[in-house]
């Protein structure tokens, strides 16, 4: 059984003068413990499609399932890590990655101790007493992950998360999350335009084309680059030939306006 199945997809929004048809018959799987990017020109329904799958949005039609169960509303099997870091500015770095776990009433002792082992694991020492106004854009995005980490979600959704920073921490960060996904055996699904970083992090990329958002082409990465880290992925001479062809399709792709 596929750990998440979508089947034909389709959402249109309509406004009070129009209707936008964001995406049109998408249907995929993802294998538990998989690392998926979502790659397509903008607009093309991306976030749409993230937003249907965490259950935030009823497509129009089609269905998702995780697990065999059709996902009707949000929940916290599904965690974040987006553009922003969207931390509370007024509460301490532990207080924020702490929060979920008080909400949901499974703080304990014990995780308390775990969540404070991660943070110093994503070289986060002595930063727990203090404020995120106090951090680099890079060191809260890492807070971020932690924050998302603690509540233990079963898939992972990253729109964008590194688009914000400068490049040598984007490439920084590549490392570190890819590390700590697969060291939880974590599922996440990557939103970008980036096309490195698609082929740097994933085990399979979703071409989807210019809206409404089609499946266009999938791109399986080879295995020789999937046990490697992004960085050295970046190094390798299949990295190349694997942009160029991603490229090609894209280029086709784009609106000649672009
Ligand atoms: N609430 C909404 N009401 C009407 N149209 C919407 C709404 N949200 C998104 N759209 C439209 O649906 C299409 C897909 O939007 P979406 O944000 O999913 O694309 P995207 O690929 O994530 O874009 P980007 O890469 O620029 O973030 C776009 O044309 C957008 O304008």
């Amino acid at each position: 059984m596929d750990f998440l199945t979508l089947t034909g997809i389709h959402h249109t929004y309509f406004t009070k003068t129009s209707a936008v048809t964001a995406l049109n018959d998408i249907s995929l799987d993802v294998r538990e413990g998989e690392f998926v990017s979502f790659l397509g020109p903008s607009g093309c329904g991306k976030t749409t499609l993230l937003s249907i799958i965490a259950g935030l949005i009823d497509p129009s039609d089609g269905q998702v399932k995780l697990e065999g169960k059709t996902v009707k509303q949000a929940s916290n099997q599904t965690g974040y890590m987006l553009q922003q870091d969207y931390l509370f500015p007024w509460k301490t770095i532990e207080e924020n990655i702490l929060l979920g776990l008080k909400i949901s009433g499974t703080l304990n002792a014990q995780k308390k101790e775990e969540v404070l082992a991660l943070l110093e694991q994503m070289g986060l020492e002595n930063v727990g007493k203090l404020y995120p106004k106090q951090l680099s854009g890079g060191m809260r995005q890492r807070v971020a992950l932690v924050r998302t980490l603690a509540t233990e979600p079963k898939l992972l959704m990253l729109d964008e998360p590194f688009s914000a920073l400068d490049y040598l921490t984007k490439l920084k960060l590549e490392n570190l999350v890819s590390n700590t996904l697969k060291t939880f055996e974590k599922t996440a699904i990557l939103v970008t335009h980036d096309i490195g970083e698609a082929i740097a992090m994933s085990d399979r990329i979703f071409l989807l084309s210019p809206r409404p958002g089609r499946l266009h082409q999938v791109f399986l990465i080879p295995e020789e680059l999937r046990n490697i880290s992004p960085f050295e992925v970046r190094n390798h001479p299949l990295y190349n030939e694997l942009f160029q062809s991603i490229w090609k399709e894209l280029e086709y792709l784009e609106p000649e306006e672009y």
